[in-house]
């Protein structure tokens, strides 16, 4: 008998979809309730009914993503499958040489290169506030404007700049290139392909490049041939790019392609630099350095398009935040322009990356919205041995004694649960799954957040911690971003992407949600659909369920949407 047939969990609701269709699509609510009836450990059933641990306890995850990482490895289906995508980068690669590439890697995303790409990434943020300010009536009248397409051309401007040096103009619809098509689609297609991933690690083993290729030309799936047109793109847009560094480093001693800005400071010259100059025992090969490219940039694409998305629709929503945290940002940017003298309009006002970052405000509806709604609200992992996990809060087995570890045979699958640990009403209180930025603040309005990984406080009034019980996360000890060696290496650049773009499209922009009526009387609803990211959809009767979308109404920003002083 399976050491798991005592966790309890739901009933198997679908014969091939196990509980998986209720998990992964559609299923905020059913995955906060599941850990609500069942703990922080219980079993699910997966494709063709297989049993998987569905974890959110806290010291379970200390023991998965810290003290026990080399056990608790990601899925072969996810290394395999991302390797033939991206290459041997670091969502491809596991144990020693995913640990060199982290060692290799870490310092490139340092505080001070972050300080350095702010300036990059500040002129595409003005870029899209001129785009979307075309669209805005000058009488003060409102426009409905999907913003979707825009914060997520944005977003890949952002990373592609920070991360090759090189612009795409992606803001530009009238420059089509080849690569940004193809990065663009990537998500789409492998979503479409999602039934075909559990057969990737089989295919693999048993078949080679030339078999596999056959069956791609066989199969009749647009799908799969659409994949490998895509990956041939990138392949082919990444060693271009790649070759004109290392020639640039070797020929001029910096690495820039002729024109851009960044002067080799981008993450991908810095790599090639760090590279360079470190032992042979540390260096990277040009496989794994070329792996990292594409890996960056589609890790940094979506979910940040996801986060702002989420931000300023809970703005729209909510007037009274919008109006408190545009004051703010007033403030703030007026300060900074009085003490370095300028004359500037205070809209125009670029503020420095301590100051940006330091927003108490801004700042906890950063974080509150990333505890809340985490874009990746799920993670899998495989026992690769028996192993056993303790709990920190003991659970009911199905026989009904209290059990305080979990007995894990090898093989297991685990889904951990960012989005319940996020929720988790022992650790964030009562009031976790709501949306309350102040609790980052103290009651004058200050950060309260102790929690970051650089911070070495851990007080009795950090945010996060509650008698010495915490989460193992790098970010507010909140689940986002993960923790351990595999945390998000991007985390301190989404979290300033996310700030530059709120504070320059909100002192001109003023959002709300869609006010107009279609013809049978119905208004626009956003609801936000788990579909593995968190995904924008109009519902019905106004919407069709599917397409992502985020229609807000946009107009100019007047006097009376700011908070009276
Ligand atoms: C709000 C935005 C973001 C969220 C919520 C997020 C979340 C995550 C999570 C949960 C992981 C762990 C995945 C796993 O273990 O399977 C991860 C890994 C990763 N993220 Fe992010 N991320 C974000 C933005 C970024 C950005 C902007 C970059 C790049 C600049 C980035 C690069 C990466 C990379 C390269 C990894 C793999 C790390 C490794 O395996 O060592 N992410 N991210």
């Amino acid at each position: 008998k399976s050491p798991l047939a005592h966790i309890r969990g739901p009933q198997k609701e679908h014969w091939l979809k196990g509980n998986y269709h209720r998990i992964f699509q559609d299923g905020l609510r059913y995955n906060l309730d599941l850990v609500q009836q069942y703990g922080g450990a219980l079993t699910v059933y997966a494709l063709l009914g297989q049993k998987q641990l569905y974890i959110s306890d806290p010291l379970a995850l200390h023991h998965i993503i810290v003290k026990e990482q080399h056990v608790y490895e990601e899925t072969d289906m996810f290394i395999m499958g991302n390797r033939l995508i991206f290459g041997e980068g670091l969502i491809a690669t596991l144990g020693e040489q995913h640990r060199k590439q982290r060692k290799m890697l870490n310092p490139v995303f340092s505080l001070a290169n972050m300080r350095d790409l702010l300036p990059v990434i500040q002129p595409i943020a003005d870029q899209l506030r001129t785009i979307l300010n075309a669209k805005i009536p000058a009488d003060g009248s409102v426009v409905e404007v999907n913003l979707l397409p825009w914060l997520s051309r944005g977003a890949l401007e952002y990373i592609c700049q920070a991360a090759l040096g090189h612009s795409f103009d992606t803001l530009d619809p009238t420059k089509e290139n080849e690569y940004i098509e193809a990065i663009r689609t990537l998500a789409p297609t492998t979503l479409r392909l999602i039934f075909l991933r559990p057969f990737i690690p089989m295919i693999v083993r048993r078949f080679s490049l030339y078999w596999r290729n056959k069956m791609m030309d066989w199969m009749p799936s647009d799908a799969l041939k659409n994949l490998r047109h895509v990956v041939n793109v990138m392949d082919t847009a990444s060693k271009k790019i790649f070759a004109e560094k290392r020639a640039a480093l070797e020929n001029e001693g910096f690495i820039g392609i002729a024109g851009n800005r960044m002067q080799g400071k981008d993450i991908m010259s810095i790599m090639l630099r760090a590279n360079a100059s470190s032992s042979n025992d540390d260096r990277l090969t040009d496989s794994e350095l070329l792996g990292q490219m594409n890996t960056i940039i589609f890790a940094g694409f979506e979910t940040t398009t996801s986060a702002i998305c989420r931000i300023l629709w809970i703005l729209a929503e909510r007037q009274d935040v919008q109006a408190r945290l545009r004051s703010a940002i007033r403030k703030a940017k007026q300060d900074y322009a009085d003490a370095q003298g300028l004359s500037s309009p205070w809209e125009d006002v670029e503020l420095p990356y301590d100051t940006l970052m330091g927003l108490p405000y801004l700042d906890a509806i950063v974080r509150e919205t990333l505890r809340v709604y985490p874009p990746t609200s799920l993670l899998s992992r495989t026992a690769r041995q028996a192993s056993v996990l303790p709990l920190h809060q003991p659970i009911r087995s199905a026989s009904g004694e209290m059990i305080s570890s979990v007995h894990v045979p090898e093989n297991t699958t685990l889904i951990i649960s960012i989005l319940a640990s996020n929720h988790n009403k022992e650790i964030w209180g009562e009031d976790a799954s709501k949306w309350r930025p102040e609790r980052w603040l103290s009651p004058s309005g200050e950060r309260l957040h102790l929690g970051d990984v650089e911070s070495n406080s851990t007080t009795s009034a950090s945010l996060g911690v509650k008698n010495g019980i915490k989460y193992p996360g790098v970010y507010g000890l909140m689940m986002t971003f993960l923790g351990g060696g595999r945390a998000c290496i991007g985390f301190k650049f989404a979290e300033m992407e996310i700030k530059q773009v709120l504070t320059t499209l909100l002192p001109r922009i003023h959002f709300a949600l869609p006010a107009s009526t279609d013809r049978n009387g119905h208004v626009k609803e956003i609801y936000w659909k788990m579909n593995g990211l968190q995904v924008p959809v109009v519902r019905p009767p106004a919407g069709d369920n599917v397409t992502a979308q985020v229609p807000l109404d946009l107009r100019k920003v007047c006097e009376h949407d700011f908070v009276a002083n």
